[in-house]
């Protein structure tokens, strides 16, 4: 049973920047089933807080919600496949690598509505490397959080990851996003409707437990009775883990019924500040020092500049009476109006209904994409 709403997390429209929700996954962990839930449960609130979603799978051919923004919308990855001859995964790479060109579109219009929603989630692509592992992933990771309070909501399939095997794979894979993104993570244990989560908790507080499992499970022993090269692997990794588990919050949740996802927005609102503590001073520490460098390289390239202008006047003082610089002169080559991004909620009321079917393609034909480099 879903739990009753409460208000108490939706505190954004008062003065705090609403919070960016992440959700990765691999594919099948119920990753849009799960935007969905936690959609409609934002929307039962009292008041409601309905969130702002941008659906970010271009290959995705039905999302049970409306999304505000659609890369469907933008890039039609079937003819992105076609134009640059590629496969499924490389046209969905490509058509999101196209997209992240226009984020800084995308982001505006996230920050236009950051006064009137507590939550913007992100669905990504079915295929998690896609994401995870691209440059456009991690321009649109960087870009969001360095913009608003992010959090990274990692989907497992909790009937899938029983063995111990599977389990510690999972949670390697989770190890590796959050040392890339460095962002607060959330495991969030999906599906506890069909397989409660307990086991993996345990698992997590106690590695002695999972090596206890890990004893129990078959082939764990070779021929002659000696724990197999694997299994002495995992032993260890899960004492490894075991510090990597420290920093994490995990929940479980149902997105079938609803269950958990109160526990999931307040996991959500100490990330809030997890993120204000620790990633917020880096990043600020991040861009001062950037911006330091930045400033030193343009000042000495600038000395050099001008010591060549100086001797190029001695050399030729007739042409230095000929410099002159007319802004009017210059091209406007600005091609930013090429393609769009589509905020569907600025085109139609929150309560009409979209048409998936019809959605977007905007002129998809008349698009010139420019080559992948
Ligand atoms: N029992 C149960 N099934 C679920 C739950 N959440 C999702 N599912 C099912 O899991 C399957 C995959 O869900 P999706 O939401 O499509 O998963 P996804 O991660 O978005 O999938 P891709 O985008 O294709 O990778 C669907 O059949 C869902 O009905 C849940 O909480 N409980």
């Amino acid at each position: 049973m879903p739990e009753e709403p409460s208000a108490s997390t939706s505190s954004g429209k008062m003065g705090k920047k609403p919070v960016t929700i992440i959700t990765i996954g691999m594919a099948g962990a119920g990753k849009s089933t799960f935007v969905s839930r936690l959609n409609s449960y934002l929307h039962s609130l009292n008041p409601p807080s309905p969130p702002y979603i941008l659906n970010l799978d271009p290959a995705v051919t039905y999302v049970p919600y409306d999304p505000n923004i659609d890369i469907r919308d933008t890039v039609n990855y079937q003819e992105v496949m076609k134009q640059y001859n590629l496969g499924p995964n490389g046209g969905i790479l490509t058509a999101l690598n196209l997209f992240t060109t226009k984020f800084d579109q995308v982001l505006d219009l996230v920050e236009k509505r950051a006064e009137t929603v507590d939550y913007v989630i992100l669905d990504t692509p079915g295929q998690i490397e896609i994401f995870t592992w691209s440059a456009s992933g991690a321009i649109i990771t960087d870009a969001v959080a360095s913009s608003l309070p992010t959090v990274v909501a990692y989907i497992i399939d909790t009937p899938r990851t029983t063995a111990p095997a599977t389990f510690m794979s999972n949670m390697l894979y989770a190890c590796s996003i959050l040392y890339k993104t460095k962002l607060p993570f959330i495991l969030v244990f999906n599906k506890t409707d069909a397989q409660p989560h307990d086991f993996a908790l345990e698992w997590m507080s106690d590695f002695e437990e999972f090596q206890a499992a890990l004893a129990t499970h078959g082939g764990t022993r070779d021929s002659e009775g000696e724990p197999t090269y694997m299994n002495s692997l995992m032993n260890s990794m899960s004492l490894v883990l075991d510090e990597f588990y420290k920093n994490l919050k995990a929940v479980g949740v149902s997105s079938l019924t609803g269950d958990g996802f109160k526990q999931f927005l307040e996991a959500v609102e100490n990330s809030r500040e997890e993120y204000e503590k620790e990633y917020l001073p880096e990043l600020e520490r991040a861009r001062a020092e950037k911006a330091k460098t930045l400033q030193a390289a343009k000042e000495d390239s600038m000395n050099r500049l001008m010591k060549d202008l100086a001797v190029d006047r001695a050399r030729n003082p007739a042409g230095a009476l000929a410099d002159h610089w007319d802004p009017e002169e210059e091209e406007d080559d600005d091609d930013d109006d090429e393609f769009s991004i589509v905020d569907r909620s600025e085109e139609r009321g929150p309560d009409e209904y979209i048409d998936l079917t019809r959605a977007g393609r905007h002129d998809a034909e008349n698009i010139s994409w420019p080559r992948p480099s």
